[in-house]
């Protein structure tokens, strides 16, 4: 049984699905709908001086509503402890994906590199920059669609104020980090986030890293350089495409905008990558809507709907998502009967 007292009556926690550095994350259950969930614990003493790394993350995940982005679903902030209740992915890490089949054909890369600058194209648009892309952050759903995590360590760059940081602002891993950033140079996110969505190609299409070594100061040699392995099976457009996104000259790189155009992204696509979000804020799904203003005895549907749109993180958030989930799944969308005193339902929050 799970010790966390906050989510008793809200989930049931099992087993742990991954540990980072400074937390774990435990696989739940959303007990009003029964749907599955991934919990993000993180334990407030070990997180030390990189507290403000939640908050960072929170504020992006509040914004970040995309198809390719793993939805936020409830934050719970007790006096030790986050609890960042979040979209459960099925699919595990694309790392080990990758590593299972050792490297993917042009094509499944295209199909999810594509969903990955879909994301980054969204994440750039709203101001902000990833800045540690790597395989162990991008997650696939059971219908292995890509959905991105870890904004820990992403930036949001102010309106006209140029979004230049130094090395103390972000410590992304150093095999996917940008030369200037590894330089400690002034550098600028987005351009960054190319560069390690260019390392990421090379791994969905090569199996390895194209800059590696044990020893740390070789392996920046490495990358200041910019030189790396082309294996024969490369196809002349992935080398083209891989030498325009791995320049070391940050202006030299292609950018997010060309990168969206780039024949080999689209090949064999006849619609460019749609990198805009599907979701619609403002738009909340009435029969969910209905089902939940019977739930928590709201006098209509559009009353309901008023409440979910303050989109406040809490249990009535994680409801709405969970419901949709399972709309979209084809599976009905129930709640347990009208909740009054009689039944155990859990009180509303
Ligand atoms: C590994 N795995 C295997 C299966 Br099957 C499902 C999963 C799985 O983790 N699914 C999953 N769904 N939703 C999530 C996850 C993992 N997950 C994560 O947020 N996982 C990250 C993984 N990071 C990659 C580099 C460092 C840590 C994490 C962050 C902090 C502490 C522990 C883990 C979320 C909550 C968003």
């Amino acid at each position: 049984m799970s010790k966390y007292e906050v989510l008793q009556g809200f989930y049931a926690v099992h087993d742990e699905l991954g540990s980072g550095g400074f937390g774990k994350v435990r696989l739940a259950t959303h007990l009003l709908t029964n749907q599955k969930v991934a919990i993000k614990i993180i334990d407030k003493k070990q997180l030390g001086h990189d507290l403000p790394r939640v908050q960072t993350e929170m504020d992006a995940l509040r914004n970040l509503s995309h198809q390719n982005i793993c939805r936020l679903y409830h934050y719970i902030e007790t006096e030790d402890k986050f609890f960042i209740v979040m979209e459960y992915c099925s699919g595990g890490e694309m790392f080990d994906y990758i590593v299972r089949k050792e490297r993917l054909e042009e094509s499944e890369a295209r199909h999810f590199f594509r969903q990955l600058v879909s994301a980054i194209a969204f994440v750039h648009s709203q101001g902000y920059a990833h800045r540690d892309l790597k395989p162990e952050n991008l997650l696939l759903t059971e219908d292995l669609h890509l959905k991105l995590i870890d904004f820990g360590l992403c930036a949001k760059t102010e309106k006209g104020r140029i979004d230049k940081h130094n090395l103390d602002t972000c410590c992304g891993s150093p095999a996917y980090a940008a030369p200037e950033l590894i330089q400690g140079l002034q550098y600028k996110g987005n351009e960054a986030d190319v560069w390690s969505m260019g390392i990421l190609l090379y791994t969905l299409l090569v199996g390895a890293l194209p800059f590696e070594d044990d020893n740390m100061q070789i392996m920046y040699k490495k990358i200041q350089s910019g030189c790396f392995y082309e294996p024969e099976f490369l196809s002349p457009l992935s080398k083209q495409l891989l030498r325009a996104m791995l320049q070391v000259v940050p202006e030299r790189r292609i950018s997010v905008k060309k990168l969206l155009e780039h024949d080999w992204l689209n090949h064999k696509y006849t619609q460019p990558v749609k990198w805009n979000t599907i979701y619609d804020k403002n738009f909340i799904d009435r029969d969910v809507a209905r089902v939940m203003s019977k739930y928590y005895g709201f006098e209509s549907t559009d009353k309901m709907i008023e409440k979910i749109k303050e989109w406040n993180f809490d249990y009535m958030t994680s409801t709405y998502y969970a419901l949709l989930h399972r709309k979209r799944n084809g599976m009905e969308i129930i709640l347990p009967m009208v909740r009054n005193s009689t039944n155990t339902a859990p009180p509303n929050v």
